[in-house]
């Protein structure tokens, strides 16, 4: 792979438990769980690159992937393998993202930008600009949760593209917005490009798609299915959609639910073992490929399960603080109900002089 890239994402898989209760949802993150939970793989091997002030859009169907992926690169959920690398002292905007239901519109303008490092000064200087951009008058001083999704789109915007983010990411912003709104963006957008800002564009609108990105990537079930030029890739991808709409419904379906199967059994180990085939088909002499691979697949993500280790820990943690608070409540010493445990059921009755109990 290149070196010169701003984003580099490498086989990066995220993988869903579907729990059917809470309950079970906490017996796996304690990884007590019996009855194995079904998985389902959202991204099942994504590598790509974005270079610096390159414009790369998303594409493909409902439920592809689209989101997944660029909700990882931004940092907002993590991936279950490999690499993501965001090159540089970056700040990233996801549009979407981080809006606290909550707090006001004014509230969650400071909220975002301190979180993007400016500090309180340079947030009063901006704000007019904001909330002029945002355009969602009085509301500005209401809870955000009553604002509807376009004017959450119109914040969202507005408070990314005035924080001056190294990288944009986009996910939909633009399909919710009214006309006047939406050239707003497109200028904005295109005065970023100038500036050789690095952007995301995550969009069911080809046009769009069309009009401002330098590549694009088709994301189809959880696989990366092209990636290049925007024209090749936005047109078969469009051919894709023709044949789709041209089968009959019964078709559609068991197209459907045989991809959706295909992201149920998919296999992780399978996948490691065909990156290392490859690595060592590329390169014969290089060493040590299976331990490479596996750092690269688990070297840089955090476990959302319990190790052995971790859970070993917390039993033992937990058994300390019940004997340290059974202790505390029979009233006898620590050295005591170590020599003779049994005085551990039988509390001490009478109370000395100073009111403690013996
Ligand atoms: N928290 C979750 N638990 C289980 N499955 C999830 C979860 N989040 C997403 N998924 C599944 O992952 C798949 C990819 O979802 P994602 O939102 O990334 O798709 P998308 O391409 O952005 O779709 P759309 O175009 O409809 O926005 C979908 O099948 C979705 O149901």
């Amino acid at each position: 792979m290149a070196t010169d890239y701003k984003i580099r994402v490498q086989n990066v898989t995220k993988e869903y438990d579907l729990f059917k209760t809470q309950s079970e949802k906490l017996r796996s993150f304690f990884a007590i769980n019996r009855k194995p939970v079904p998985h389902f793989w959202s991204l099942m091997g994504i590598s790509l690159e974005v270079k610096a002030g390159e414009t790369l859009g998303l594409i493909g169907v409902n439920g592809s992937g689209k989101s997944t992926l660029s909700n990882i690169i931004s940092g907002i959920i993590p991936q279950t393998t490999g690499v993501v690398d965001v090159k540089g002292d970056t700040s990233i905007i996801a549009i979407g993202a981080g809006l606290r239901g909550n707090l006001t519109g004014q509230e969650n303008i400071r909220l975002k930008a301190l979180m993007q490092g400016l500090t309180n000064e340079e947030i009063d200087g901006l704000m007019d600009d904001i909330v002029s951009f945002a355009d969602i008058g009085d509301f500005l001083y209401q809870p955000v949760k009553s604002y509807s999704s376009g004017m959450k789109s119109r914040l969202g915007f507005s408070i990314a593209v005035h924080v001056n983010p190294d990288i944009l990411i986009i996910d939909e912003a633009l399909s919710v917005g009214d006309d006047t709104f939406y050239q707003k963006c497109l200028d904005k957008i295109t005065e970023f490009k100038e500036e050789g800002k690095t952007i995301i564009f995550v969009s069911h609108s080809l046009k769009q798609v069309e009009l401002m990105c330098d590549q694009v990537a088709w994301i189809h079930y959880g696989t990366l299915h092209e990636i290049g030029d925007t024209t090749k890739v936005v047109g078969d991808y469009r051919d894709f959609v023709k044949w789709f709409k041209g089968q009959s419904k019964k078709d559609k379906r068991k197209f459907q639910r045989s991809m959706k199967q295909n992201q149920k059994d998919f296999d992780i180990d399978q996948y490691q073992a065909s990156v290392v085939e490859e690595r060592k088909t590329a390169d014969p002499t290089e060493k040590n490929v299976e331990a490479k691979v596996k750092k690269d697949f688990y070297g840089s993500v955090i476990s959302e399960k319990m190790s052995a280790g971790s859970r070993i820990l917390t039993v033992l943690t937990l058994a300390l603080f019940v004997f340290f608070c059974w202790t505390n409540v029979s009233g006898h010493s620590i050295r005591q109900v170590i020599s003779e445990p049994s005085s551990l059921v039988h509390p001490t009755d009478h109370i000395d002089t100073t009111g403690s109990l013996k």
